[in-house]
């Protein structure tokens, strides 16, 4: 990635899920500091509430503005009873994307793609929910599957469940699975987005499974009370080190390549190509953090 040609480019360090039967919490979000909101009308909304749910969200869709926040609706599956009628009533709205549940196939996410299509959604992008052992072992066709498609979401707690795994806080069990879908993402250039941490007390906890995000590869977490996004947007945000580092890593092979040469040396080190992508990467996502005026984090 380079942010001269990623103009498109977005941070997806937080995704913060908002029950939208809760009209507090779709109020309370607008001021805060997520990188993608997912308005929900899946998992967090009863089924006593779903109808009422999406009437509520489309009317707080029209009329409010959440900032630099990527707004994304999760909608119900197709074949569920409020699936279609979800995809009608939001597909015309003015937001940036419609996220899709368990989604196992990358026929299936076509589908989905089609029902948005055939209510005039042909505008919106959209993302996945990988949260099945099915969608973990089709996830390269999922991602292969769209052009529209920028960004998996991994639904965690769906997915430890179906596979019986335990969940400690180093997720062991999991991190094969979650590696898998980075591993497919990464190969189609998508953004992926780790599950949120479940615990909303523990932000020690919080903080680690936020670094452990980063660390594995993900390009964000999700989080699902607002307490979560400062660890969020710090543990995916590039800091004082890095930033000096990668400009040290543009600077030293803009001059190789004008020695005529490929590769750099920095300290001792040898500075391979593959580095300057990586240093276009921070970057990149320092000045768009900056840009919207989320770079200067509090948090050590
Ligand atoms: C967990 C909660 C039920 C806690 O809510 P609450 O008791 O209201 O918390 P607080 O009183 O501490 O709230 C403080 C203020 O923050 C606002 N708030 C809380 N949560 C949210 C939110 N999610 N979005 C926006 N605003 C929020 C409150 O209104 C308070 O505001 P104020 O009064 O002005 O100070 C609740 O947080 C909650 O429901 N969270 C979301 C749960 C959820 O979405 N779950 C499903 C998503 S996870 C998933 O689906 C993953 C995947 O599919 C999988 O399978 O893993
Ligand atoms: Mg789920």
């Amino acid at each position: 990635m380079n942010c001269k040609t990623q103009e498109n480019f977005r941070p997806r360090r937080s995704a913060l899920y908002v029950p939208a039967h809760h009209e507090q919490y779709i109020t309370k979000s607008r001021g805060l500091s997520a990188d993608v909101i997912i308005f929900d009308l899946q998992e967090s909304v009863p089924p006593s509430r779903k109808v009422e749910a999406r009437a509520l969200l489309v009317e707080q869709l029209k009329n409010s503005d959440f900032g630099y926040s990527e707004r994304i609706v999760r909608v119900n599956k197709l074949d569920s009873p409020w699936g279609k009628a979800d995809i009608a009533a939001i597909a015309e709205l003015d937001i940036d994307g419609v996220l899709f549940p368990d989604i196992e196939s990358g026929e299936e996410l076509t589908l989905a793609i089609a029902a948005l299509d055939n209510a005039n959604g042909e505008n919106k992008l959209v993302m996945a929910n990988i949260e099945s052992p099915l969608g973990v072992l089709r996830a390269e066709e999922i991602c292969a599957a769209s052009p529209r498609l920028t960004t998996i979401v991994m639904g965690t707690t769906d997915l430890a469940n179906s596979l019986r795994v335990n969940v400690t806080l180093d997720r062991q069990g999991l991190l094969t699975y979650l590696s898998m879908c980075i591993l497919a993402a990464r190969a189609h250039n998508k953004s992926i987005i780790d599950g949120p941490h479940f615990n909303l007390k523990d932000v020690v906890a919080c903080e680690y499974s936020c670094r452990q995000a980063r660390d594995l590869g993900f390009d964000g977490k999700a989080v699902i009370h607002p307490v979560q996004l400062t660890y969020t947007n710090d543990a995916l945000t590039p800091k004082g080190e890095d930033i000096r580092k990668a400009k040290g890593i543009i600077s030293a092979m803009e001059q190789a390549k004008s020695d005529g040469q490929s590769v750099a040396v920095i300290d001792d080190r040898l500075i391979e190509p593959c580095l300057e992508q990586w240093a276009n990467r921070v970057i990149c996502l320092y000045t768009k953090v900056n840009e919207i005026g989320q770079g200067e984090l509090t948090l050590g």
